[in-house]
């Protein structure tokens, strides 16, 4: 792109002049040519294209076609975004030029109106790279609008005579291409940026023109401050960039683990592959360089992606032709595959590495299954130990129980309800254990209630034993006394034993209840602790069973879809072919609508004015150009004179007295009238060569003047043969439409007779019937009469000769009768016929 304020070279840039200072376009153009001739050395055959047009007000133009004005937008994927751009094929230099001077002249017919009209638009030029029709590279060239149009300078909106709809057409086109380029989705803000979306994207290039003319220098400067935004935007683009690079690793690091299963045909590749990329990344720790740096890095990456993705491919296609083979005996088709095939072959084998990834992923998932179900198995033999033990261990507190009281019965658990039994259990323990403190407490109180007991007796043992004293004193009574004391004595003894043994009882069951309680918290942890992770491990099972049955029906249903992409890609062939083949009809149809007769006369009238105004200059030109010859006559005229003036007076003829004596001046004279001489000559060479000029360029106007009319009167030819076949067709429709008119009316006629015949059918119809009538009442008649006379009574011998005679003539008339109803007969199908 050619960015600067006007007159600060960009159409030089671009153009240049002859030789040495050609500009880049033509340096652009030859280079292409150069490398397409290096690759038709190499067998590749390829075509190139070149289409020119410029943007105004958002308004594209062809400038390849008279008139093609006003495109719209199309998304191609590649290439220019513009719906009937025309493209011209160019195979030398000489032809690329002749494009580029043809398309200069529509432009010059274009800028005619408003000569600042090219300073006020963008002009564009696209070159394409085609390999067999399809598209492999295109190139676009712009040069933009003077960059001054954009500010908001007075005496630029006075010089340009710039309105403010330009002015914000040229203003927000270049504010979009700046957004754009720093990676701002604005590209439908200007016609400038949607068009040339596609090409932007790839790699854009910013050719600054700048002049040291004075009075441009602001908006130089201007031109200056807009670039380096766009460089300032480029800070955060780096950063993207690095981002980028980063998340392009992580994916090929994960492409190659995922290739890694498919195949070991390329490990060597592979290894290639991963050993480049470390290099890379040993090389860029951090990622941190310019724009271009990580640029390249990506498409390093890029590369290697690609390479490993065909290796892929290659390593399935190979196995897919071995499977092929074994199939069938046919030989496999040779030759290259076509693009469509590969990239359906391509989506094929990575939808087949999904597949086999995916079953991989399954087998992992039984595996894990397995193991896990081993680790059920194991768990659940655990729980069952440990379930024994707890049985073993109730069984002993059981026994323990059935020691404390006899009241609590044998508890049977059954294998399936452990846990409930034993919480069931441990709360049947804690009763006991509370009976066991209740009868704790009744022993305590007997204890107290035997110690007061004990007291009292203690009591009355010293009042006996004060009574002893006063009875030993008293003697006689002392020997009674002592018995029944030693007899207290000795049930207080019993009564302190049974104390001391149900106190050692009572520690004693204090301790074993301590010792139960412990062992029933434990195993009621366990038992819940258990009891968790077996839920756990069941929900863990139901969650890979309902995996598996997912993946199963991911790889059933990604199979299916292997299978319909196969089954559409005959269709999808099919539909496109027809697709191709009706926009090149609607192309046909577009491009012949565009060469309407409007635009051509209009062209046409423009041309003639354009010839009146040759003319004009011509019979002006013809004018001066007599004007000088007949000043050139009067000056010869003069110089002819003077000359003869001159010979008069070098021979002395005429030569006056007083002259004679001044010599000296006449040489100056003379020197004078050589002077005049060789001015006259300057002039004479002068006019000459402006009339020369003048002629040469009368003689190309008339010439491109006939080109015109040469370009004109072909189209209108086209156009008059294609009246002239409208026409024929028209007469022939006519005569068609004649000779139809005619045929009708032959069949009219032909039906009016046919009713005529019709009617005159009834009516003999009609007296056929009426005689038919009167022929029945005759044979009525007749064969009454035949009966009469057959009838043996009524017979008359004498009458006999009569009566035959009668007989006779009444047979004949039967027989006339039935001609006449066999020919009624006969009319009859006729008329059904008819
Ligand atoms: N590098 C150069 N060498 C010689 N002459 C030059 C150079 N660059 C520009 N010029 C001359 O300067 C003048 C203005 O240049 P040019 O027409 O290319 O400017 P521009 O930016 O295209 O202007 P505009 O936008 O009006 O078309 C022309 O006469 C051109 O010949």
């Amino acid at each position: 792109m050619l960015f600067g304020p006007s007159d600060s070279g960009k159409t030089y840039t671009l153009r240049g002049g002859e030789g040495k200072n050609k500009g880049i376009l033509y340096r652009i153009a030859e280079k292409i040519i150069g490398n397409a001739e290096i690759q038709k050395g190499m067998g590749r055959n390829l075509q190139l294209k070149v289409s020119v047009f410029h943007i105004y007000q958002d308004i594209i133009s062809d400038l390849m076609e008279y008139g093609s004005r006003g495109l719209g937008f199309v998304d191609k994927g590649k290439g220019v975004a513009i719906e009937g751009l025309s493209e011209h094929e160019f195979g030398c230099i000489g032809d690329f030029k002749r494009h580029m001077d043809f398309a200069y002249k529509i432009r010059k017919s274009l800028v005619k109106p408003d000569l600042k009209l090219k300073a006020k638009s963008h002009f564009t030029v696209v070159i394409g790279v085609y390999d067999g029709g399809k598209a492999v590279s295109y190139l676009g060239i712009v040069e933009l609008a003077g960059s001054e149009n954009a500010s908001n300078d007075q005496n630029v909106i006075r010089n340009n005579c710039l309105s403010g709809d330009e002015k914000k057409s040229i203003a927000r086109s270049f504010n979009a291409l700046s957004a754009v380029i720093n990676r701002q989705p604005v590209w439908k803000e200007s016609s400038l940026t949607f068009s040339l979306k596609p090409l932007i994207e790839s790699k854009t290039i910013i050719i600054l023109t700048l002049s040291s003319t004075q009075n441009i220098s602001k908006h130089t400067i201007a031109s200056l401050k807009y670039i380096q935004r766009i460089k300032d935007g480029q800070g955060s683009k780096t950063q993207k960039i690095q981002d980028n690079l980063k998340e392009e690793l992580k994916s090929i690091r994960y492409e190659i683990q995922e290739a890694k299963f498919i195949t070991n045909d390329w490990a060597d590749i592979r290894e290639q592959a991963i050993q480049r990329i470390e290099e890379l990344i040993r090389n860029n720790t951090d990622f941190v360089g310019t724009i271009e740096q990580c640029e390249e890095f990506l498409k390093e990456c890029y590369m290697l992606r690609k390479h490993i993705n065909d290796a892929k491919c290659r390593s399935q296609i190979s196995i897919n032709i071995e499977s092929i083979t074994k199939r069938s005996t046919s030989p496999i088709p040779e030759g290259p595959f076509t693009d469509r095939d590969v990239y359906y072959k391509q989506k094929i084998c990575t939808l087949q590495a999904m597949n086999d990834s995916k079953v991989r992923q399954i087998e992992e998932l039984n595996s894990q299954l397995i193991i896990r179900e081993n680790d059920n198995k194991l768990l659940y033999g655990k729980v069952t130990d440990l379930e024994r033990l707890l049985h073993e261990k109730e069984r002993t507190l059981q026994i323990l129980e059935t020691k404390l009281t006899d009241d609590f019965s044998a508890v049977s658990p059954t294998d399936k309800d452990i846990i409930n039994t034993l919480k069931h259990k441990l709360k049947h323990k804690t009763t006991t254990c509370l009976e066991i403190e209740k009868q704790l407490l009744n022993y305590n109180n007997n204890y107290r209630e035997l110690k007061f007991k004990y007291e009292i007796e203690a009591v009355a043992r010293k009042k006996y034993e004060d009574e002893y004293n006063l009875l030993l004193k008293k003697m006689p009574f002392l020997k009674d006394t002592e018995k029944q004391l030693n007899s207290y004595n000795v049930s207080l003894n019993e009564l302190k034993f049974k104390y001391d043994t149900e106190v050692s009882y009572r520690q004693k069951y204090e301790e074993e209840c301590l010792e139960l309680r412990k062992k029933v918290e434990e195993i009621s942890i366990r038992a819940i602790a258990l009891e968790s992770k077996n839920q756990i491990i069941m929900q863990k099972a139901d969650d890979m069973e309902k995996e598996l049955n997912c993946a199963k029906q991911e790889t059933d249903a990604k199979k299916y879809k292997v299978h319909n992409l196969n089954a559409n890609l005959k269709e999808m062939e099919n539909l496109v072919n027809a697709g191709n083949e009706e926009i090149q009809r609607f192309k046909y149809e577009i491009n012949d609508l565009r060469s309407e007769n409007q635009i051509l006369r209009m062209e046409k009238e423009s041309l003639i004015q354009e010839n009146c105004g040759l003319k004009e200059e011509n019979c002006i030109a013809k004018d001066e150009l007599k004007a000088i010859s007949s000043h050139i006559d009067m000056t010869n005229q003069y110089i002819k004179e003077k000359e003869s003036a001159l010979q008069g007076l070098s021979t002395g003829e005429n030569f006056h007295p007083a002259l004679k004596k001044n010599k000296k001046k006449i040489k100056v004279l003379k020197e004078t009238i050589q002077h005049l001489q060789q001015q006259l000559k300057n002039i004479q060479t002068l006019a000459e060569e402006e009339i020369r000029k003048a002629l040469q360029e009368r003689d190309q106007a008339l010439q491109e003047i006939e080109e015109c009319k040469g370009f004109q009167n072909h189209e209108l030819s086209i156009v008059e043969n294609q009246v002239g076949v409208i026409e024929g067709q028209l007469i022939k429709f006519k005569e068609q439409n004649n000779k139809l008119l005619n045929k009708e009316s032959e069949l009219n006629r032909e039906i009016k007779s046919l009713e005529m015949s019709k009617e005159k059918y009834k009516n003999k119809i009609k007296e056929l019937k009426e005689e038919n009538k009167m022929l029945q009442g005759q044979l009525v008649e007749i064969t009454e009469y035949a009966k009469g006379i057959t009838d043996p009574k009524r017979r008359d011998n004498k009458d006999m000769k009569n009566n035959e005679e009668k007989n006779m003539a009444i047979k004949s008339r039967i027989c006339a009768v039935n001609d006449v109803k066999s020919m009624i007969q006969a009319h009859r199908v006729q008329l059904n016929n008819q």
